[in-house]
Parts: structure tokens; C-alpha cells; sequence
């Protein structure tokens, strides 16, 4: 039964001609995709852990995961505090061992068969990632666009077995896995040549993406500058937004990935311009791309404020990238998909119609003034509404259960 603060909540939306069940519908076929990597600061299951690469976890907080048990263990802890029905996005430097370590380049099917049988028994789709980093061939600084040619063959097989794995993962979850190249390659100081690598990077992708595969979404995600790429990258948003183009692929917006005055937000529109779809890597840069817990922010809630108002909900797969080893690593899943479903929600609660009525009458005025007067409304209780039809904790009540879940099961983990 609804609780009665729902129903003044939704009277006061009717007010403003928004129907909350229809919100409350739309965003419940909305899935987020869970990052494996902040279960256990990029760690993977190579036994070398991050290193080099261009990413950074920062933090020694106690628990993190040391296998794939104690990792599925928290994900599903952490899936159960979150509304709604969601994905696991996986890199591939978390395969299964089991059956015996192998090289990157030798990566198949059946190290991941295991994960692809955990999100069939949870009820998740599955996304993938080529992992380009923490590993002695990407110590250079360089991969896909290494100049040496066997290097590049080494992390061209890797991403083009990705790809196979990824679009096994979709046909047996029956739902397509995006499958997104990043790398960390560039330069820290001036490079001599920046035509080059690119050259050579064009080349190597036009490589990995040469067979088709079904059930498969490929994406490629830009960045401005890294860690030991502050100078050059060599792809950079200029690089993949051609390459998205030229090859109808998914471009991925990572909010993380540009100068902290840009806004993520305006380019959505521009690119569905030109993609297909994208994919979004939903972060929170501070100062840098520093990879925060997604909180409600205004870059938050102007994106989604963005993917809804566009109508691009279908065509935009929305992931998470953060990774903060500082907290309690569950509580910052739980933080971050549940903040990310409330700029969704906030964003799916807008009287749409009326403020592009005011917009189409040139009535800026009203059109500033609504916007002002709905930042009130008692969103809170639609969103405990939400929480409650699903059937996960609302309010705060769920750290609760992270602090049992800590001091019944991470807490041991040394
Ligand atoms: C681990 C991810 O692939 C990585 O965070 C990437 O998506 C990125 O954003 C690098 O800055
Ligand atoms: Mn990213």
C-alpha cells in the first residue's frame, strides 16, 4: 500500500501535469550497470593488482574483496540495498582462474563462463571491458598505439577476444553487452609526434572491430588527460568521436573525461546526433578526474536531466566509473547507483510538456520561474515510493545493513 506521504507527493506533481506512477514506471526498466572494479580498487584476479596504466584507486579502507566469492558476495550486498533491476559491468582482468591462469591475449569464453552463470542466477545483464592497463606489456605507457608491432598484436587480440567474450555474454543473457575500449595511452611531457600513435591506433581498432559479432555493443571512451598522459592522449575526444561516427559505434561520455567547466550534459545532445547510442560513465571528478562516489550533483542531475528531456533513455546505456578504497567500498556502490537512480528519477519527474510549452512561447521567464518552483516539490517521497514497490531499504535505513554486513563478514577480510 502507498504511504501517504506518496500520495500528497503525487498530488502535488499532478498539479504540474507530471504523473508520478509513470515516472516511477519508466525508471524501474531503467538498469545501471555496477562496475565490478569498486569492489576491490581495480584490483582484478591477475594477482598484480593496479598498476601503471593511468588510473589511481586512492584510500586503505578495510574489507575489500580478495576473490571472485568475497567480490560476488559484496555486489550482491550491495545489489539488494538498490531499487531496481540492473547489470554488472565486468573487466576482463577479473576472469575466473579456476581452470588455470592465461595471458590477456589468451582470454576466452570460459573464464567468464562462471560470472555469466552468477548474472543469469541474479537477474543481471552483463557489460565488458578489455582491460589495457595493470600489466607489464602497458608499462610504456602505450598499447593499442605501441609502435612496436608486436606489442600492438598482443593488446589487438586481447580487445578482439574481448569482443567475442562480450557478445557470448549477451547471446546467453539474452540482453547485448557493450563492450567498451578504453586505453590508457599517452604521453606525460610534450610528445615530438602526436600523429603518429594515432596513426597506428586507428589502425589497431579498425583490427579489433573487423568482425561483426551480435549481441554486441562496442564502445570507446576518450579522456582529456591521465595519470602520465597530462600532456597527450592518444585517443582523444576529437580521435573517437570520428571513429564513433565513421564506424556507427557507441560513444562513451565519461563525466570524469573532460575539463571541469565543460558540460558533459550539452554534448549528449550533440553526439545522438551522429551515434547510434552511447554509453555513459557516470562519475564525479573533483578538481580532476578523480574518480568519486556519484553523488546528487548538478552535473548528475543535468545529465539525466539531458537523457530524459531528449528522449534518449533507449539509446543511452548508463554505467557507473568510480572507485573511492577510502569508505566502505559496498556503501559506495550503493551510494552511487542509488544517487544516480535519483537524478533519473528527478529528472523523469519534470513537467516536460509545460516548460517546452513555455519555452516554444518564449516565455523565458516562466520558464525559469517553473523550473525554480519544482526544485521543491516532495521528491523524497517519490523516491521512498520507489524504494519501497522494490522492495529495498528506504531512507538511511540501509547503511544499517552495511554496518552488519561489515561487521559480519568484511571486517574479518585482512
Ligand atoms: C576501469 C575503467 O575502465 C576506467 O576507469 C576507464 O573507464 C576510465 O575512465 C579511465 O579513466
Ligand atoms: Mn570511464
Amino acid at each position: 500500500m502507498s504511504s501517504s506521504l506518496y500520495s500528497i507527493a503525487r498530488e502535488a506533481y499532478a498539479a504540474f501535469g507530471v504523473d508520478t506512477e509513470a515516472s516511477l514506471a519508466a525508471l524501474a526498466r531503467i538498469p545501471i550497470s555496477l562496475h565490478c572494479w569498486q569492489g576491490d580498487d581495480v584490483g582484478g584476479f591477475e594477482g598484480d593488482g593496479l598498476t601503471g596504466g593511468g588510473i589511481q584507486a586512492t584510500g586503505n579502507y578495510p574489507g575489500k574483496a580478495r576473490t571472485i566469492d568475497e567480490l560476488r558476495q559484496d555486489l550482491a550486498k550491495a545489489l539488494s540495498l538498490i531499487p531496481g533491476s540492473h547489470r554488472l559491468n565486468l573487466h576482463a582482468s577479473y576472469a575466473d582462474f579456476s581452470g588455470g591462469k592465461v595471458d590477456r591475449d589468451a582470454l576466452e569464453v570460459a573464464h567468464f563462463q562462471s560470472w555469466i552463470d552468477w548474472c543469469k542466477t541474479h537477474g543481471l545483464g552483463l557489460d565488458f571491458n578489455p582491460t589495457c592497463f595493470a600489466h607489464p606489456l602497458a608499462n610504456d605507457g602505450a598499447t593499442l598505439s605501441h609502435q612496436d608491432p608486436a606489442i600492438r598484436a598482443f593488446w589487438i587480440e586481447h580487445a578482439r577476444r574481448c569482443r567475442v567474450i562480450g557478445a557470448e555474454m549477451g547471446r546467453q543473457l539474452e540482453t547485448s553487452s557493450v563492450v567498451n575500449v578504453w586505453i590508457p595511452d599517452g604521453t606525460k611531457d610534450l610528445p615530438a609526434d602526436r600523429k603518429a600513435p594515432r596513426e597506428r591506433l586507428h589502425a589497431a581498432l579498425d583490427e579489433v572491430f573487423s568482425t561483426r559479432h551480435d549481441h554486441l555493443l562496442d564502445a570507446v571512451e576518450p579522456k582529456l588527460f591521465g595519470i602520465g598522459s597530462e600532456s597527450y592522449v592518444v585517443g582523444s575526444h576529437e580521435f573517437y568521436l570520428g571513429y564513433a561516427v565513421k564506424n556507427q559505434i557507441l560513444m562513451c561520455l565519461d563525466a570524469g573525461h573532460f575539463h571541469p567547466t565543460e558540460s558533459v550534459a550539452d554534448k549528449i545532445s550533440s553526439v545522438l546526433e551522429y551515434v547510434p547510442e552511447i554509453l555513459l560513465h557516470v562519475s564525479r571528478g573533483v578538481r580532476w578526474d578523480s574518480d568519486h562516489v556519484v553523488i546528487l550533483d548538478d552535473p548528475t542531475k543535468a545529465i539525466m536531466e539531458e537523457v530524459v528531456r531528449g528522449g534518449f533513455t533507449a539509446r543511452t546505456h548508463i554505467g557507473l566509473d568510480f572507485f573511492d578504497a577510502s569508505i566502505n567500498r559496498v556503501a559506495a556502490w550503493v551510494i552511487g547507483t542509488r544517487s544516480t537512480l535519483k537524478a533519473l528519477l528527478m529528472a523523469l519527474l519534470e513537467p516536460s510538456a509545460q516548460l517546452r510549452e513555455l519555452e516554444a512561447a518564449g516565455d523565458n521567464t516562466s520558464r525559469l520561474a517553473l523550473l525554480e518552483e519544482i526544485r521543491t516539490l516532495p521528491f523524497g517521497a517519490v523516491w521512498e515510493e520507489f524504494c519501497t514497490r522494490q522492495s529495498t531499504p528506504t531512507g538511511f535505513s540501509w547503511m544499517g545493513e552495511v554496518k552488519q554486513y561489515e561487521s559480519d563478514v568484511t571486517s574479518a577480510r585482512r
